[in-house]
């Protein structure tokens, strides 16, 4: 067994004019729930489907499981699981049915009875596709894309279009296929997801990655500092960036005489981070905030 999951190398890859990624490093070890974070067209997809060996790259290095995904054979395959979005499945066929039927395209299946246990379906075993909601429907797809066993699990966006209920339910399971040991790897708009989940995450912004590492070390990278914002005696909303926020609160009391009107002291979030990074906030917006 190679040192990492996944070892990705000054990936690169253009469709026509367009250049999707840009040079990308990832090292992802086993074990390990790795978020990848970017906004809309930042090279995620295009990254996720190289691993999974579903798409050329014009160059770079990309080992997925000790294997070249553009080169590997069936037995790679088969330790590699993907999580289609509405996998092709029959609508008439029930729960039980569609995961019975994937197992066999695997030599050593997990019992597809624990796997529907799993992702939570055990009540809708019996019930056809066609009645499921999304969020029961994504949860079929993780089912056929764990059915194999895999050691690598690679999940492209998974959460999109859920409410806020089936994305913590979504959350807890894939919490349990990390607790099993199965190497995640997902894409996701939303920060929160990103946190909540990711041991490590790559912020990948114009097909190259501007920031990477633990969520918590990502937030501190923008420094210690703290907003201080209050309201002036007129009305004016006003906010000092400050990395002394308690003498700035103190020198506001003696201003104020008293209680300062709207006294806020904000500290970094990883969003901050993320729209920094993402250049979603420019140096004058942020003055504003
Ligand atoms: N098949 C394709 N043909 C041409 N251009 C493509 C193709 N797929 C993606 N692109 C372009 O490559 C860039 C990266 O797309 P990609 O889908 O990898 O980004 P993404 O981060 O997954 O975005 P999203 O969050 O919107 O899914 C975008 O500019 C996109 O328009």
């Amino acid at each position: 067994m190679t040192a990492l999951a996944v070892d990705v190398r000054g990936l690169r890859k253009r469709y026509g004019g367009v250049t999707a990624v840009d040079g990308v490093d990832l090292r992802i070890r086993h074990g390990e729930v790795f978020g990848i974070l970017g906004p809309n067209g930042a090279g995620k997809s295009t990254t996720v489907e190289i691993l999974q060996g579903h798409r050329d790259r014009d160059g770079g290095e990309v080992t997925v499981l000790g294997a070249d995904p553009a080169t590997a054979g069936r037995a790679w395959r088969s330790r590699v699981g993907i999580v289609w979005q509405d996998e092709s499945a029959p609508a008439e066929l029930t729960v039980r049915e569609t995961v019975d039927h994937f197992a066999r395209y695997y030599p050593n299946p997990r019992d597809p009875e624990e796997v529907i246990a799993l992702v939570g379906l055990e009540g809708k075993a019996s019930a056809r596709i066609k009645g499921l909601s999304g969020g029961q429907r994504r949860r079929l797809d993780v089912a056929l894309g764990v059915i194999g066993g895999p050691e690598l699990l690679l999940l492209d966006e998974p959460t999109t279009g859920f409410d806020p209920a089936a994305r913590r339910q979504f959350w807890e399971l894939i919490r349990r296929l990390a607790t099993e040991g199965t190497t995640i790897v997902l894409t996701t708009h939303y920060l929160e997801e990103a946190e909540a989940l990711a041991d490590r995450l790559a912020v990948i912004a114009g097909g190259r990655v501007v920031a990477e590492g633990e969520p918590a070390a990502l937030r501190q990278s923008l420094g210690t500092g703290a907003t201080v914002e209050w309201v002036e005696p007129d009305g004016a909303p006003r906010s000092v960036r400050t990395e002394t926020p308690t003498r700035t609160v103190a020198e506001l009391m003696h201003r104020f005489d008293g209680e300062i009107p709207g006294l806020r002291i904000g500290r970094p979030t990883l969003e901050d981070v993320y729209l920094r990074l993402t250049g979603r906030l420019d140096p004058q917006q942020e003055e504003a905030r």
